[in-house]
């Protein structure tokens, strides 16, 4: 570059207009829009388009709602000629759309032009000549008045071969004459030459007889404002201002084509020549979307249609083969996208406020404002939707990252989450030095919280629970005053794959799961925050929890972990949280693993039997089937010194509770798992007719009870002497799909007049929940010491 480029380039010579308007206008009206995509767009293409391509944009056009196209310059090629000729002939062009096509000034071409829109409904007979110094010097090598005169001459010729056209095939003409390089013609001789056109037209009246003078930055020398004082003089200038419609036909060499059109409508332009994503000669010409969708962006319908911008781009794109860059306003494709932290946040708390704002007016029947920061239009509007306004990289914060868990999860994190997630997605962000996808970050998401199916899960997991207020009969708390009453937590959790069994209290139910993992896996964590909403609505709404959890010994410890749970039910979205955190917690530290030492002072031992169970047989016995069963691991255990295997444990509970043994002559039992009727009843009571054996001998007996085990007891006491009562009764599922069975654990308390009131726990399992129900009766009525009625008979 020249140390001194004014010793070779001359600026341009401004205006001196007094009193300018255009300043202090604003936009009120929309132009009419010419499209010259397939002309001056066409020309400046490497391979110009096929009729095939100038048919498809042609239509796109139409779609757009562009109602005058310039569609060729006909003279120039057969395939311009024969385009134009196949739009009239295949009826391609509507009722209310202006053809327009360009010739230069010449007799012969002229003539040819007429002849391509012969027969065409409308047209708009389109001509030019250059009129600045350089190209009369240059180019034409003519005077002035040699210019004036050619203009003239051939706007004559126009005229005439255009009349002759109406008069032959009906087509009806507008006449658009283009002072070619405007800007850089002397404004007082592109006003001669445009008076002298005018003169020669002879024909331009008020409304749709007004002739086009058509002002083109043919190159735009100077800024937006000298184009607005040039628009504005020869607005001001011209004669019969109202029979002429001042067309403005901007170039971008500046890279200001956008503002010249903007500032030359408001300096009185009627029209505006462009392209589709500002194709056209060198920098090409305006963009007709841009200027559109400016408007639009004020609140001014721009009677044109984009509301799927993204196949009007492919349209475009494919026709006139050149990429739409990624920045381009409106149409690129990072144009609705935020990278930045601060832009992020910015536009995920735009959106919230947005929606509240929206609602609010909504319900007062008030206009739904648009107001987002760093989004001037919604790419709702433009067929584009939310997934690309804010993609994450390293310059990523936050609250963008928030914003795409809420969008695509249904997340609302809290603050310090979002903070914890954050420095997740950062770390990998930066180690990969790449952008991270949605996809990214949701699979990091879940990894890091263990969300979102088996493949996530932690190294603990909740398998099963029961919470309780109600504090055991035998508890000490057993006040009866609930406001002392602390939560239990009874569960079982998986622990690297192995069921653990596991009990604990607390003030509330995580409190009581952070007291159980205290316990029995030596985890001492404490909880300094819980938040919860709801995902959904309706039928389909689940909870959403998210926990902080700290050192138990150091609450305000800045090292914490976060956990998230999802669930159905909203106490157990918050224990698998907790799980969640307590994951975090553990990494890979080695847990105390599950190993059976039975021991008559250890409070955990109780669980560790119970986990025996669970492992083995998939039973997951209730809390006081769990210390009866212990009474009797330790009465076995003292008899081998205080030794007792797996093995055995499990062997001695399947003997104790008959539990999938053979029990030689049971003193009750089905004659087969289908051997009873349960009949519904009304007020939901229960009737059953059962063929059951009762001390080897097979009865069928009935009974009838507010509830299918209520009908087996009045059934048996049909045999039996006393009253059986059902003191506990549990049930659980096992496996999963079509494998699942039900698991039942009843609590039999017999009473017989003048002996000991006895009970005994019965365990059964079957397909069925009912006939699981009725074999754990029957498992439990054979531990106990029965009476036959038969027998109190016989006596
Ligand atoms: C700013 C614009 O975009 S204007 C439109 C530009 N578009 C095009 O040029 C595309 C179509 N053009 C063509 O196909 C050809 O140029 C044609 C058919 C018009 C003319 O082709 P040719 O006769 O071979 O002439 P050529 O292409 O060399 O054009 C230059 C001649 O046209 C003259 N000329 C240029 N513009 C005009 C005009 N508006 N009116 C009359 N003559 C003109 C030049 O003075 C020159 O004349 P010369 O040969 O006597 O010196
Ligand atoms: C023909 C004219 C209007 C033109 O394309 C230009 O000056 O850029």
């Amino acid at each position: 570059m020249l140390p001194d480029p004014s010793q070779k380039y001359k600026p341009y010579v401004p205006l001196n207009l007094k009193d300018r308007q255009w300043p202090s206008k604003t936009f009120t009206k929309v132009p009419i829009w010419l499209s010259t995509d397939l002309r001056d767009g066409n020309q400046a293409l490497a391979n110009p388009m096929t009729i095939e391509q100038k048919t498809t944009f042609f239509r796109q056009l139409v779609q757009c709602g562009v109602k005058q196209i310039e569609v060729a310059y006909p003279a120039a090629s057969d395939t311009d000629f024969q385009f134009v000729r196949t739009l009239i002939e295949n009826n391609e062009i509507p009722d209310d759309v202006w053809i327009q096509v360009l010739t230069p000034a010449r007799e012969d071409l002229i003539k040819r032009t007429v002849d391509a829109v012969a027969g065409s409904k409308h047209a708009i007979l389109h001509m030019y000549n250059a009129t600045s110094p350089t190209f009369r010097n240059v180019v034409f090598r003519n005077s002035k008045e040699e210019t004036v005169a050619l203009a003239v001459k051939h706007t004559k010729i126009v005229r005439e071969l255009t009349e002759q056209c109406t008069a032959k095939y009906g087509t009806k003409f507008k006449y658009e004459y283009s002072p070619e390089t405007f800007t850089q013609t002397e404004p007082e001789f592109a006003l001669e030459v445009c008076e002298a056109v005018k003169t020669a037209w002879g024909k331009a009246g008020t409304g749709d007889d007004r002739i086009i003078f058509n002002l083109p930055s043919t190159v735009e020398i100077a800024p937006p404002n000298h184009y607005a004082d040039q628009i504005e003089n020869f607005c001001r200038n011209i004669s019969e201002r109202e029979k002429v419609i001042v067309s403005l036909h901007p170039h971008n060499d500046r890279g200001t084509g956008i503002a010249s059109a903007e500032l030359g409508i408001l300096a009185g332009g009627d029209r505006i020549e462009g392209c589709f994503f500002g194709n056209g000669e060198r920098t090409g010409n305006v963009d007709l979307v841009n200027l559109a969708l400016n408007l639009y962006s004020q609140g001014i319908s721009p009677g044109l249609e984009f509301s799927d911008l993204p196949s009007v781009i492919d349209v475009v794109t494919q026709c006139n083969d050149l990429p739409v860059h990624p920045r381009h306003p409106y149409a690129g494709e990072l144009v609705f996208t935020a990278f930045s932290g601060s832009h992020q946040d910015a536009i995920k708390k735009g959106f919230e406020a947005q929606k509240i704002r929206h609602q609010e007016a909504a319900a007062k029947g008030e206009p739904q404002y648009w107001d987002m920061p760093y989004l001037p239009v919604d790419p709702l509007d433009l067929g584009l939707n939310y997934e690309a306004v804010i993609r994450v990289n390293s310059q990523s914060g936050k609250g963008g990252i928030a914003y795409l868990i809420k969008q695509h999860l249904h997340l609302d994190m809290p603050r310090k989450l979002q903070v914890a997630f954050y420095q997740i997605v950062q770390e990998v962000s930066d180690r990969e030095a790449r952008e991270m996808t949605v996809e990214d970050i949701t699979t990091i998401f879940r990894r890091a919280y263990h969300v979102g199916g088996p493949a996530f899960k932690g190294r603990l997991s909740l398998h099963n629970f029961k919470l309780s207020s109600e504090p055991e009969e035998d508890s000490p708390d057993n006040s009866g005053d609930d406001s002392i009453r602390r939560r239990r937590f009874d569960g079982t959790v998986s622990v690297d794959g192995v069921l653990r069994v596991v009990r604990g209290d607390g003030n509330g139910p995580l409190s009581a799961l952070l007291d159980a993992l205290r316990t029995h896996l030596k985890i001492d964590l404490a909880l300094r925050e819980y938040t919860e909403h709801a995902i959904g609505e309706g039928e389909n709404t689940s909870a959403a929890s998210y926990v902080e959890l700290v050192p138990a010994d150091d609450r305000k410890s800045h090292k914490s972990w976060w956990g998230v749970g999802i669930d159905s039910d909203i106490a157990r979205s918050g224990l698998r949280a907790v799980l969640s955190a307590v994951n975090n917690f553990i990494g890979d530290k080695p847990l105390p693993e599950l190993k059976l030492t039975v021991g008559f002072n250890s409070k955990t031992d109780q669980a560790y039997v119970a986990s025996v169970i669970v492992n083995s047989l998939g039973l997951e016995l209730p809390r006081k089937l769990q210390s009866s069963f212990f009474e009797v691991v330790q009465r076995a255990a003292r008899e081998s010194n205080g030794e007792i295997s797996i093995d055995a444990v499990t062997k001695l509970f399947q003997t104790t509770y008959g539990y999938n043994t053979e029990v030689k002559s049971p003193k009750l039992a089905l004659q087969s798992s289908k051997s009873f009727k349960m009949e519904h009843l009304d007020e939901g009571r229960r009737a059953i007719t059962g063929d059951i054996v009762f001390f080897g001998e097979p009865k069928t007996v009935t009974g009838e009870g507010n509830g299918p085990l209520s009908s087996v007891l009045a059934a048996l006491h049909t045999q039996l002497e006393g009253t059986l009562k059902i003191k506990d009764y549990a049930e659980h599922s096992i496996g999963e799909g079509s494998d699942v069975v039900a698991a039942s654990y009843v609590d039999l308390v017999y009473e017989v007049p003048g002996k000991k009131k006895t009970s005994a726990w019965g365990v059964a399992t079957d397909t069925d929940i009912t006939t699981s129900g009725i074999k754990a009766i029957l498992s439990a009525a054979n531990g106990l010491e029965l009476v036959s009625k038969k027998v109190v008979n016989g006596k």
